[in-house]
């Protein structure tokens, strides 16, 4: 087989542990001896043992003169655990082939550096798109210290996400629905705001078939007006975070959620922008943030430039009316040149609805 093969089987790892890895990057890793697979595995959770820990432990003493495949250059610093680069050195594999370099400037390259001083041989870059597609949240998340924004819309034909008695249950079908649950299940936090809470009143939890991750669930919540008995407060199925201005430090209000056992972040600003509240959720370690809006957020988002990727569920309904909620409401874009620029990376149909995932052009 040939090294793209062994690499795309390291992918098909990262895949399949998208999002439980964070503030990790998903890794993958295959051992190769003499055209046979003897060792594979995957980084499962931030903390535990790195993806060539677990491939060289199946591997045993096969590894020697053996070549690895992983999707990510192998760690040459002492983390949590020892670095993956010295294992591979004292295990005598002979190759190393690397999807892509790691993206923490003060590592990059130092591993590769290690491998090759030891005489191994390295190549680097195969399939290095894929791997980088797979890990883009966490390379955003390197290089700006602010989560990878995912904002999610669930709308008609025509754009609307209630018609305008502000009914909207159900528009997209229930596999979309699933869908929708499978995208909170890879993301450490859900963002909506206080609009959102006390006119839906959502849970946001992740309720799949198969027990799914439930994400942080973060409300923007400028005058703390989510109610005590709204779910996220009240159903302890997951943490909730409330983000409030620094005005609210030390009110009735911020001391009622205290006694909920609700962590209340508080901005320095009197006013709730977006930058600020994602490079606080930063600090907090959140690496994926899913956004479901209210149209009020989603214009946030969107006006602050703060989108990095869409997933659109579109229904094929017309709803029409001028008074509907459209997925974004304030002030929009004056211009069509500072609209939001997407790269489309993939339409299917699901359900009997169209989902378009697309991220937003670099420029
Ligand atoms: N109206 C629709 C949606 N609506 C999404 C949000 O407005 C809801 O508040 C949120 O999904 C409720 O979360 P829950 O309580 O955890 O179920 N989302 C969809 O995909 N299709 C829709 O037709």
């Amino acid at each position: 087989m040939s090294d793209k093969k062994y690499m795309s089987l390291a992918l098909d790892l990262v895949k399949g542990t998208l999002g439980q890895t964070s503030p990790n990057p998903a890794v993958g890793a295959v051992v190769v001896k003499n055209g046979r697979i003897v060792g594979m595995g995957a980084h499962l959770k931030a903390g535990d043992a790195h993806a060539e820990v677990h491939a060289l432990n199946m591997a045993g003493s096969e590894a020697e003169g053996a070549t690895i495949y992983v999707t990510l250059e192998p760690c040459s610093h002492y983390g949590k655990t020892p670095p993956c680069a010295e294992l591979i050195i004292q295990k005598k594999l002979a190759r190393v082939v690397i999807a892509t370099t790691d993206p923490n400037p003060f590592v990059s390259g130092q591993g590769i550096k290690k491998l090759e001083d030891a005489g191994l041989e390295v190549k680097v870059g195969v399939l290095q798109e894929e791997s980088d597609h797979y890990n883009r949240a966490f390379f955003h998340f390197i290089k700006t210290k602010t989560p990878f924004v995912t904002m999610k819309m669930a709308v008609s034909l025509d754009g609307k996400m209630a018609t305008n008695t502000g009914e909207s249950k159900w528009i997209t079908s229930e596999a979309s629905r699933h869908d929708s649950h499978r995208l909170r299940h890879s993301h450490d936090a859900i963002l909506i705001g206080a609009g959102t809470v006390v006119a839906d009143d959502p849970a946001l939890t992740t309720r799949l078939e198969t027990p799914g991750k439930h994400p942080i669930r973060v409300v923007l919540d400028h005058h703390l007006r989510t109610p005590n008995e709204a779910k996220l407060i009240n159903d302890k199925a997951a943490e909730t975070w409330i983000v409030t201005t620094g005005e609210q430090r030390g009110s009735e209000k911020a001391k009622r959620f205290d006694a909920l056992g609700v962590k209340v972040l508080y901005l320095d600003s009197h006013r709730i922008d977006i930058s600020d509240v994602l490079k606080l959720l930063g600090e907090y370690g959140i690496v994926t943030l899913l956004v479901e809006g209210g149209p009020t957020i989603q214009d946030s988002f969107l006006r602050s430039k703060n989108i990095q990727q869409i997933v659109a569920y579109i229904a094929p309904l017309i709803i029409g009316g001028e008074k509907a909620l459209s997925a974004f409401g304030g002030l929009g874009m004056n211009s069509l040149a500072d609209a939001l620029a997407l790269d489309i990376d993939k339409v299917a149909e699901i359900g009997k609805d169209i989902k378009i995932i697309a991220h937003a052009r670099s420029d």
